[in-house]
């Protein structure tokens, strides 16, 4: 039987619908949540990412702003407008926009942002306390799957998760994120070996590799819920996930299409971060 799909765009705007009421009681306080958004260079995703962000906050009722840099702006002067809006009250969140070019340091660049403000929850600080299981901001991407699961009534404790991909932003945080709500985790990557015997145990399967099509229904457990955070372009220039998704559609219980899965929720929870933030100035 053909896998039920996970909507993420219909949850994704069913989620902003909630973000956005909870902004309108917050501005009746006299708090607009205000989001930074960081733009160095000319990456042409990077820009549209960019932009969503902005028009996402505005739809929301948020305050945004965006600053962008040249491509060959410097790293002080990165770092020094970060300390700026460190320093901003009506900025309750700061988002330096990934990849930077080479030429700049991003484990320096993401350790200046006060982890306050790491909406990203990139922070050492907020992915330490997310490991400790304490309150901290969440990656977007990974919080995003939980939310996914959670909205679609898919249990996750006692599962056997496993995660290809082992990224600081996607593939490490969700395996954390998955074990810190009781599931068994194995992480899989390039050097793993016998993938398949992994991948097709899986009760939930994560695919974050960045490679077209990597997974094929071979990989995959007759039922299993199938998670893809691939953004890739095939051969001829379409946009695709990292799961085959006809044949592993035939197989897995659940999967999230590419586009409208997994990547409707990022912006989401960056916006549910950004409100989360602008709540944690009020004073009691
Ligand atoms: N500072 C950050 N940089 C990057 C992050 C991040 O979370 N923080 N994540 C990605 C890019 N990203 C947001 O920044 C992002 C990627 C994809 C989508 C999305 O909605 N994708 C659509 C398809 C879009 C398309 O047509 O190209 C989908 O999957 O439906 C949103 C946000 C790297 N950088």
């Amino acid at each position: 039987m053909a896998a039920t799909i996970i909507d993420g765009k219909e949850i994704a705007a069913k989620k902003k619908v909630e973000i956005a009421s909870e902004v309108q009681k917050l501005k009746e306080l006299g708090i607009t949540p205000g989001l930074a958004v960081i733009l160095v260079g000319n990456n042409h995703a990077s820009r549209t990412y960019v932009t969503n962000k902005e028009k996402t906050c505005r739809d929301l009722g948020m305050h945004s702003v965006l600053i962008e840099l040249p491509e060959m702006a410097t790293q002080e002067e990165l770092l020094t407008k970060i300390e700026e809006l460190n320093g901003d009250p009506a900025i309750h969140g700061i988002l330096v926009q990934l990849p930077l070019p080479k030429h700049i340091d991003e484990t320096r660049v993401i350790e200046s942002i006060s982890p306050l403000k790491d909406v990203d929850g990139f922070h050492p600080i907020n992915i330490g306390r997310m490991m400790t299981g304490q309150d901290a901001f969440l990656p977007c991407t990974p919080y995003g799957i939980m939310v996914l699961l959670e909205e679609m009534g898919i249990t996750v404790a006692g599962k056997h998760v496993v995660v290809v991909g082992r990224s600081n932003i996607v593939g490490k945080p969700v395996g954390q994120l998955f074990l810190n709500q009781h599931a068994t985790v194995t992480y899989c990557h390039s050097k793993t070996k016998h993938l398949q015997f992994h991948t097709s145990q899986a009760d939930i399967l994560v695919a974050a590799v960045g490679i077209a099509d990597f997974i094929k229904a071979d990989h995959v457990k007759e039922g299993a819920v199938v998670i893809d955070v691939g953004i890739n372009r095939n051969e001829a220039g379409k946009l695709c996930g990292d799961v085959a998704f006809e044949e592993v559609s035939e197989k897995a219980g659940y999967i999230t299409p590419v586009p409208k899965g997994v990547g409707p929720m990022t912006i989401t929870m960056l916006m549910y971060n950004t409100l989360k933030s602008a709540k944690n100035t009020l004073e009691f």
